[in-house]
C-alpha cells in the first residue's frame, strides 16, 4: 500500500465518520444514552400501578370538561392505543408481576366430591427472592376448602418437577399434563393464626349494582362477583388491597368468593364521575312541603283512621303551585348533599317475639299511591296496622277530634318540638305548621302495631335508629302504559286546600315517573324493598306479604350501627359508617 493510497484511505475514513458523526440519528442516539446512564444511577421507582386505569378514568372525566382545545390534545394523546399500550407495560413492569396465571388445578386434586367447583388461585414471581408464590387464593374454591394452599405460599415442586428459575407461564403446562392427584411440594407463608386473621368475617350491603363483564379494569372478570344494589356480601379477605377485596355473595348458593371493587376503588369512580351527577341534580325540583288533607276516611271506610291525609310529601299541587311565598320551608334540608354510596355493614338481626314491630316507611313519587297502600292496610288489620297522628298548629275543625285526627298545639309548642327535633318532617302550611312527630311514632309502637309512616327519603335519617329499625318500601309507578291503563278512573287531589280532585293527566305520569327516577337514583341505597303498583290489589299483597315476612324468624340484615355503638375494628379500616345517608 503506497503512502499516497494511505493517505487518500484516511481521508475517506475521516470523511465517512464526520458524516456518520453528523447524523442526526446518532445525535439522538447519543442523548438517549446519557439519559439511560442517569437513570441507572438514580433507579427510578414507579409512582404508582394503575397508570392505564387512571389514565382512562381521567379521559372519563374530560369528556365533562368542555372541548377546549387543550383538553382535546390530552384526550386525544391519552385515547391513543400506542398510549395506552404503553401505560399497560408501565403497568406490569411497576408491579414487577409480569406473567400472572390462574392456576388451574383439576377439581379432583382437592375436592373430590365437588367436580362444579373451580380451584381458584392465582401465582406470581416474588419480586425479591424470585421464588414462585400464591398471590391469591379464590375463597370458596378447591384450593381454598383443601386448607393445604395458602395465599404467601412457596411452591417449590409440582408432581416433583423442581419450580425453580422457572416463570409462572411456565408452570401452566406442567399442572395441565398432570392427571389425578396433583402433588406440590410448599412452603408456607405464614403462621395458622395469620392466616385466620386474614379471614375477615364482615357482611356489608352493596349500595351500588355491580357487574363486572362492563368494568375494563377488573382484574380478571371470571374471578369477580356481580351484586345488585341490596344484596348482602360477606367480605372476606382484603389482603390489605385498596382496590379489590374477596366477598361471597349471600344467597347465590355457590358459596365461591370473588373480587369486588373496594370502598375505596368504587368511592374513587363516583368522585370522577361527580360532575354528571351534579349536572343532574340541577335539574331536581324542590321536594317536600306540607300538604295537609282533610278527606274524611271515617265516612268511606267505616273505621277511623287517624293521621290518613295527604302526605306531607310535597305534592304535585305543591311543585306546580305558582305562589312559592305561600310555602316555606323550614326544616333544614340536606336534600342535595351527595356522598358516594359504597357498602354500609350490616349485622343478622333475629327478630325475638317480645321486640317491638320495625317501623315501616313508605316513600314515592307523589301520587303513586302510597296513601292507597297504607290505608289498605290499615282497613285490612285495624289492629295490627296503625300510622302516626300528625301535629298542627291550625284551628280544629268542628268534625275534628284531637288526638284522632292530628294534635293541635299551640305555634310556641310546636317551635319548641321543632327545637327538640322531635320532628320526622315538618313545614308550614297558609301560616299554619305541620308535622310528623316522633312521640307519635313511638305511641304507635308502644301499642304493639306496625306503624306506617309516610315520608320524603331525605328525612328517613331522622328515624334511622336501633329504636325504630326501619324498613323502608320505595313504592314505584309502573311503566307508563300501565300508569294510563290503571290510573283511568283514578282521581287526586290536585290542589292546596285539599278541596278538588281531579283524572290524571299524561304531564302527572311524566312527572310522577321523573320524580320516582330522582328518588331511587338518589336515595336508592336506603330502599329495603321496591314495590311496583301497577295493578293496586297486587302491590297490596305483595307489600302485605313482604311486611309479615319481618315477624318472622328468618335472619334480616340491619345496619351494624343499630345494634352496637361503635364499628368493629376490623371493618372501622375499610368503612365509614357516617355520612352515607
Ligand atoms: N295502582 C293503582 N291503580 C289505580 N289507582 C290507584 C293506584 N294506586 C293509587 N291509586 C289512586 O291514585 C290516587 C292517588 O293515590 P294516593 O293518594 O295514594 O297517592 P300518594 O302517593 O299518597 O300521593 P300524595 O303524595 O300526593 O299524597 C288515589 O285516587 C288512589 O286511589
Amino acid at each position: 500500500m503506497s503512502a499516497t493510497e494511505f493517505h487518500t484511505d484516511r481521508e475517506e475514513d475521516y470523511r465517512f465518520l464526520h458524516s456518520m458523526l453528523m447524523e442526526k440519528k446518532v445525535h439522538l442516539l447519543f442523548k438517549i444514552h446519557e439519559r439511560l446512564k442517569r437513570f441507572e444511577k438514580r433507579r427510578p421507582v414507579p409512582v404508582q400501578q394503575h397508570a392505564a386505569s387512571l389514565a382512562s378514568q381521567l379521559a372519563e372525566e374530560l369528556l365533562y370538561h368542555g372541548w377546549r382545545d387543550e383538553v382535546k390534545e390530552l384526550l386525544t394523546l391519552i385515547s391513543k392505543p400506542h398510549f395506552k399500550s404503553l401505560l399497560r407495560t408501565h403497568d406490569s413492569v411497576a408491579k414487577r408481576d409480569f406473567e400472572p396465571a390462574l392456576l388451574p388445578l383439576p377439581d379432583d386434586a382437592m375436592e373430590e366430591d365437588e367436580e362444579s367447583v373451580k380451584i381458584g388461585a392465582t401465582i406470581k414471581k416474588d419480586k425479591s427472592t424470585g421464588a414462585i408464590v400464591v398471590a391469591r387464593i379464590m375463597r370458596g374454591g378447591s384450593a381454598d376448602k383443601s386448607g393445604l394452599i395458602h395465599e404467601g405460599d412457596e411452591l417449590k415442586e409440582v408432581n416433583g418437577v423442581s419450580l425453580e428459575h422457572r416463570k409462572p407461564k411456565e408452570i401452566l403446562p406442567l399442572l395441565a399434563c398432570s392427571e389425578g392427584a396433583v402433588k406440590f411440594k410448599i412452603i408456607p407463608g405464614s403462621t395458622k393464626e395469620e392466616m385466620t386473621s386474614r379471614v375477615t368475617k364482615v357482611f356489608v350491603r352493596a349500595l351500588f349494582d355491580y357487574d363486572p363483564t362492563e368494568d375494563p379494569t377488573v382484574p380478571c372478570k371470571d374471578a369477580a362477583v356481580a351484586f345488585k344494589r341490596g344484596d348482602v356480601l360477606q367480605i372476606v379477605g382484603t389482603d390489605d388491597d385498596d382496590t379489590w377485596w374477596q366477598a361471597r355473595r349471600l344467597g347465590d348458593g355457590s358459596g365461591r368468593a370473588g373480587l369486588v371493587p373496594s370502598k375505596q376503588l368504587h368511592e374513587r369512580r363516583v368522585a370522577l364521575q361527580r360532575p354528571r351527577a351534579l349536572f343532574k341534580l340541577h335539574n331536581v325540583k324542590p321536594p317536600v312541603f306540607p300538604v295537609p288533607e282533610d278527606v274524611d276516611y271515617r265516612a268511606i271506610t267505616g273505621i277511623h283512621i287517624a293521621g290518613l291525609r295527604r302526605s306531607f310529601r310535597l305534592g304535585r299541587k305543591s311543585s306546580r303551585a305558582k305562589k312559592p311565598a305561600q310555602l316555606r320551608r323550614w326544616s333544614s334540608e340536606t336534600h342535595g348533599a351527595i356522598c358516594p354510596r359504597t357498602y354500609i355493614e350490616v349485622v343478622p338481626y333475629h327478630k325475638e317475639p317480645k321486640d317491638r314491630h320495625r317501623l315501616i316507611v313508605l316513600v314515592g313519587p307523589s301520587g303513586v299511591g302510597v296513601n292507597e297502600l297504607k290505608r289498605r292496610l290499615v282497613i285490612s288489620e285495624p289492629d295490627r296496622y296503625g300510622v302516626s297522628v300528625p301535629y298542627t298548629t291550625r284551628e280544629k275543625r268542628r268534625q275534628e277530634s284531637e288526638g284522632l285526627d292530628y294534635h293541635f298545639v299551640s305555634v310556641q309548642a310546636f317551635e319548641e318540638l321543632i327545637l327538640n327535633h322531635r320532628f320526622v318532617e315538618y313545614g308550614e302550611y297558609r301560616g299554619n305548621y305541620y308535622g310528623s312527630n316522633l312521640d307519635s311514632v313511638q305511641r304507635v309502637m308502644a301499642e304493639g302495631k306496625v306503624c306506617l309512616l309516610d315520608v320524603h327519603p331525605s328525612k328517613i335519617k331522622h328515624v334511622y335508629t336501633s329504636e325504630f329499625k326501619p324498613y323502608v318500601v320505595f313504592v314505584k309507578p309502573p311503566r307508563i302504559e300501565e300508569l294510563r291503563l290503571t290510573r283511568r278512573r283514578a282521581k287526586f287531589v290536585c290542589d292546596e286546600d285539599s278541596t278538588q280532585v281531579r283524572m290524571f293527566s299524561e304531564e302527572d305520569f311524566e312527572e310522577m315517573l321523573d320524580q320516582a327516577e330522582m328518588l331511587d337514583s338518589q336515595y336508592g341505597h336506603l330502599f329495603d324493598k321496591v314495590i311496583v303498583n301497577g295493578d293496586v290489589a297486587v302491590a297490596f299483597r305483595e307489600l302485605k306479604a313482604d311486611v309479615e315476612k319481618l315477624d318472622e324468624p328468618e335472619v334480616q340484615w340491619v345496619p351494624a350501627a343499630w345494634m352496637r355503638s361503635a364499628p368493629t375494628k376490623a371493618w372501622r379500616s375499610c368503612s365509614s359508617l357516617t355520612g352515607w345517608i
